[in-house]
């Protein structure tokens, strides 16, 4: 093990900070009970960083992160900041930074724990199995192809932006999501509009090719996002690993966010270069900054998952399980409550997962 990792943390705008203190608060747990060090330094990224430096994501911040052995961001971007434009808005500063570490593999798993199955807007019968994973192409697509513009004025305006693959940027997250397949159970759907875009044609035909060249073991199927995006809702349980584009798979993922009853319980892993990028799904959620009402479940989940890439099993499974149980004891953020449940601040959730992991690291 490393004398201590180092972590750039990028806690950026609305709710960001206030989960990622929450993640933090559960890893220096962690370092307590005598798990893995770290040391923090951290970073203004997003909106925060636009109103500090003029720019939400300057070089030097970027120069940290890709030295650093994780990067841990809580989310970007805000009404503040609407009205930017191209590369000055937050949101241009964290796709920025995923080009920037390479991180073109982003997971986003979905499990529902027992105890929250009754949160679930589907019925328990529904949503009971569900466990998938869905890897979403993170470095390209629509939301970097070339060209871009936007011109003229009044019933003349016009804009446009590309969705653009090769077919080595299908073929290496098509790779990713069958070796995760390999792992979990052996099956992957991939999600495309292949009835009306070339792209989407492209995707299909590398990853098909690929499937047959080195996959024949994964059971592999292919479904238009439309239908997709319905029968996650439908019938989630049928699917193990769901692999898809980078637009696609932002629509998709909080699609399935719905189905454990909050997007604030999705972490994710943004990975393929040397540094990983470790952030909730979620976004800056303004309409609950700073009421202590986010839930940190997916920032502390993302947190076990930077765990789990540096190593650190025995930490991650320690986090996930200590989160397991302050659920199970029945404490919930705004976003979950219940009438019969026992109602928690953002902080008061992360202390008491902090406080389990204390007693769970090496047990
Ligand atoms: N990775 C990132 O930094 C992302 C940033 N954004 C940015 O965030 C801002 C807000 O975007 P929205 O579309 O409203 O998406 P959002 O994900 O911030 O919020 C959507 C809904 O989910 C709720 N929510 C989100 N996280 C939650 C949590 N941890 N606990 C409880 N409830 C939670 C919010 O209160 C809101 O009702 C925008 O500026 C957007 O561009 C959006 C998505 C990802
Ligand atoms: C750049 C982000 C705002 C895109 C997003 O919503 C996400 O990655 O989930
Ligand atoms: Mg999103």
């Amino acid at each position: 093990m490393a004398d201590h990792y180092r972590i750039v943390l990028l806690p950026g705008d609305g709710i960001g900070p206030e989960v990622c203190a929450e993640a933090v608060r559960v890893l220096k747990a962690c370092t307590e009970a005598g798990g893995p060090a770290f040391a923090f330094t951290e970073h203004n990224a997003g909106g925060v960083a636009i109103d500090r430096d003029g720019d939400p994501m300057p070089d030097d911040t970027l120069a940290e992160c890709a030295g650093a052995d994780a990067v841990l961001l809580g989310a970007v971007g805000g009404p503040k900041w609407d009205e930017l434009t191209g590369p000055m808005r937050p949101e241009s500063g964290l796709l920025k930074l995923r080009k920037a570490l390479g991180a073109f593999a982003n997971l986003r798993p979905v499990s529902i724990p027992a105890c929250l199955a009754d949160h679930s807007p589907l019925k328990r019968d529904r949503i009971a199995g569900v466990d998938l994973l869905t890897v979403r192409e993170l470095t390209g697509g629509i939301y970097f192809g070339q060209p871009v513009g936007r011109e003229g004025e009044g019933d003349d305006e016009r804009a446009w932006n590309t969705m653009l693959y090769s077919a080595d940027e299908i073929r290496r997250v098509a790779r990713v999501a069958f070796e995760w397949a390999r792992k979990r159970r052996g099956v992957v759907t991939s999600v495309d509009k292949a009835n009306v875009l070339e792209v989407s044609r492209l995707w299909r035909d590398t990853v098909r090719a690929l499937h047959e060249a080195e996959y024949a073991d994964v059971e592999l199927n292919h479904l238009y996002v439309d239908n997709a995006a319905m029968q996650i809702v439908l019938r989630p349980a049928q699917f193990d690993v769901i692999l898809t584009g980078n637009l696609f798979g932002d629509i998709l993922s909080d699609t399935s966010a719905t189905l454990g009853g909050s997007l604030g319980l999705l972490p994710s892993a943004s990975l393929g270069g040397g540094t990983g990028l470790f952030e909730p799904v979620h976004g800056s959620a303004p309409d609950i900054a700073g009421e202590g009402k986010a839930n940190p479940l997916a920032m502390i989940l993302s947190a076990a998952m930077m765990l789990d890439d540096l190593g650190e099993a025995n930490a991650a499974d320690a986090v996930r399980r200590s989160a397991d149980r302050v659920l199970e004891a029945g404490y919930r953020t705004a976003d979950l409550r219940t009438p019969e449940s026992k109602s928690a601040s953002t902080s008061e959730l992360g202390r008491m997962i902090a406080e389990e992991v204390k007693d769970r690291i090496g047990s």
